[in-house]
């Protein structure tokens, strides 16, 4: 029988059982200190981007097992401590809500983030922290961090990862109707968000030999 990587409890917290207890050990760290922990913000839900067509990978980046676990795995688990309910945008998943990109398919991350914020809106949550499939190690405190910030805020290094009001939902839908940019950056200008910068690297898996960048850091 095949192993649930990640597991909701009856509360919709989720844990991971993969079967590499390196990488359980991994992913239930803290990526802080003790005091810089976060319990789960009422107001924040969180959102893994995961609706790409993996044409630099060469296959299905988001259900590529890494340690143990799937890559989208790594993303769900990171935003668990900060996220009080977790979408994935752009395919189905067993423990998580899944929701349709807006204002269709086949544009992009920011289509999924519109679909994830129209989600987080009506579901009451005020912001939306955003992190694609593909980034299984994330620099210590970097979540932590966004979710502390005012407003909007984003990694200037990696723009798919950053934090959104949920009450920009129709604007950024109306922007992608009107065929406004679709790069995550283009998006993070229009609304005055606040860039964020890392001290070390985001290594993303766009291609199947940057798993041999992760083993380097
Ligand atoms: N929901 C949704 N997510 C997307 C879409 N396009 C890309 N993503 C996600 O956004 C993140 C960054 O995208 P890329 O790294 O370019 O992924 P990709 O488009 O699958 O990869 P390439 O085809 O090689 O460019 C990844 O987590 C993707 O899964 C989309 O149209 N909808």
């Amino acid at each position: 029988m095949a192993v649930e990587p990640v597991r909701a409890d009856r509360g919709g917290r989720l844990s991971v059982v993969g079967r590499d207890r390196d990488a359980r050990r991994a992913v239930a760290q803290p990526r802080a200190g003790a005091d810089d922990r976060l319990t789960p913000a009422p107001s924040i839900a969180g959102v893994v981007l995961a609706g790409g067509a993996s044409s630099r990978f060469g296959r299905d980046k988001a259900e590529e097992m890494y340690r143990g676990c799937k890559l989208i795995d790594w993303s769900i688990a990171a935003l668990t401590p900060c996220c009080a309910a977790i979408y994935v945008a752009g395919r189905a998943h067993d423990a998580c809500a899944s929701v349709p990109d807006r204002p269709r398919a086949g544009l992009g991350p920011l289509g999924g983030l519109a679909g994830a914020l129209t989600a987080a809106r009506e579901r009451g949550f005020t912001r939306l922290l955003s992190l694609p499939c593909d980034t299984p190690h994330l620099p210590e405190g970097l979540l932590e961090r966004l979710c502390r910030s005012d407003g909007a805020a984003f990694v200037r290094a990696c723009p798919v990862i950053g934090i959104w009001p949920s009450a920009d939902a129709d604007r950024l839908a109306d922007w992608l109707e009107k065929d406004g940019p679709r790069a995550m950056r283009a998006w993070a200008d229009a609304i005055g968000a606040q860039a964020v910068e890392t001290d070390s690297p985001i290594i993303n898996i766009n291609r199947t030999t940057d798993f041999a960048r992760l083993a380097q850091n």
